[in-house]
């Protein structure tokens, strides 16, 4: 029988997600053996500045990536959230499974929550979505920088820095934590999630047809085409995680894709919002960054990266 190497990060999180990739794909009666490999990425060893300063999101999965051209490993379970608009020449995406709960939730101290936090309330976060929207909403919380892994910010939380701290509802979810940390799980309409928060991505070489046809098996279509068109919207937008990008969208059950996309300025005052529908995914993702790009989203990304470059 074949032996299927998995690459992972060393993260709990990560680790939880390899896991249960190789769970569900044993159940559905895939004829492989696996083993995990974990990897250490240079997204994992720099703590001590933003991401968005040394690179961003290809920090996860570059290394990971370099292992399965080499045949150390043959597929790799990403967060969707972390994969670059573009993937590199002879992988590809084999499988997106259903997606986790795709909100940001709050954790404060003594559970309060975000209408009530007082004014002046130390909220932890390093993404610039999540800090513009929240400013959007109350304007007169800080945000202070915070990185590191869930249990790394948690233990933050405990320390005293910090009032609250924001985090994927996901992530909490598939650790099992959830229940006993969650304060307030915010609406997706007041943050608007990131692009493929919640969703995984297994990638593995273009040609090996035998893994391809079990991850094919393990793909939810719905969450595939919400995913697809909320990264034909970040590509066309060219974000990264350099600036304040967020994009939602849900599947009707008369195939209809829906997609919230926001772009806004770092303090979360200047918001360009729309929502978009339509029948091809694509389609929907390039028109929602069309119509932000027509409000001003470009100069407002540019002007954002500017600013990051000067620092
Ligand atoms: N930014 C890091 C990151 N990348 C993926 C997740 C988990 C969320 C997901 O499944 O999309 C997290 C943690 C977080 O945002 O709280």
């Amino acid at each position: 029988m074949r032996t299927i190497v998995v690459g992972s990060r060393r993260s709990k999180l990560a680790l939880t997600q390899t896991n249960w990739v190789i769970n569900q794909l044993k159940e559905l009666g895939a004829p492989f053996e696996f083993r995990v490999e974990e990897i250490v990425t240079k997204g994992d060893k720099i703590l001590d500045v933003t991401l968005s300063k040394v690179g961003g999101k290809g920090l996860f999965v570059k290394e990971i990536e370099q292992a399965m051209y080499d045949k150390r490993i043959d597929m790799a379970v990403h967060s969707m959230k972390d994969m670059p608009a573009v993937l590199p020449e002879g992988l590809v995406i084999g499988s997106i499974p259903e997606r986790e709960d795709p909100r940001d939730v709050l954790i404060s101290k003594g559970n309060v929550l975000l209408n009530d936090l007082p004014s002046g309330a130390v909220i932890g976060t390093s993404s610039l979505r999540r800090s513009a929207q929240i400013l959007a909403r109350r304007p007169d919380l800080e945000i202070k920088w915070i990185r590191g892994n869930i249990d790394t910010r948690m233990a933050k939380l405990e320390s005293g820095e910090y009032d609250g701290i924001i985090l994927a509802a996901s992530g909490l979810k598939r650790m099992g934590w959830a229940e006993e940390t969650v304060t307030e799980f915010i609406d997706q309409d007041i943050c608007v999630p990131a692009v493929g928060q919640g969703a995984l991505s297994i990638e593995c070489r273009e040609d090996d047809k035998e893994l391809l046809e079990w991850l094919g098996k393990f793909t939810c279509t719905k969450t595939a085409d919400a995913v697809i068109a909320e990264r034909a919207f970040l590509a066309k937008m060219e974000g990264g995680c350099q600036v304040p990008i967020a994009g939602y969208a849900t599947i009707s059950d008369n195939a209809e894709v829906v997609l919230t996309a926001l772009v806004g300025s770092p303090d979360g005052k200047v918001i360009y919002k729309e929502m978009v529908t339509g029948t091809n995914p694509v389609e929907v993702g390039n028109r929602a960054a069309d119509q932000l790009i027509s409000q001003g989203a470009k100069e407002l990304i540019d002007s954002v990266k500017a600013e990051l470059d000067s620092e």
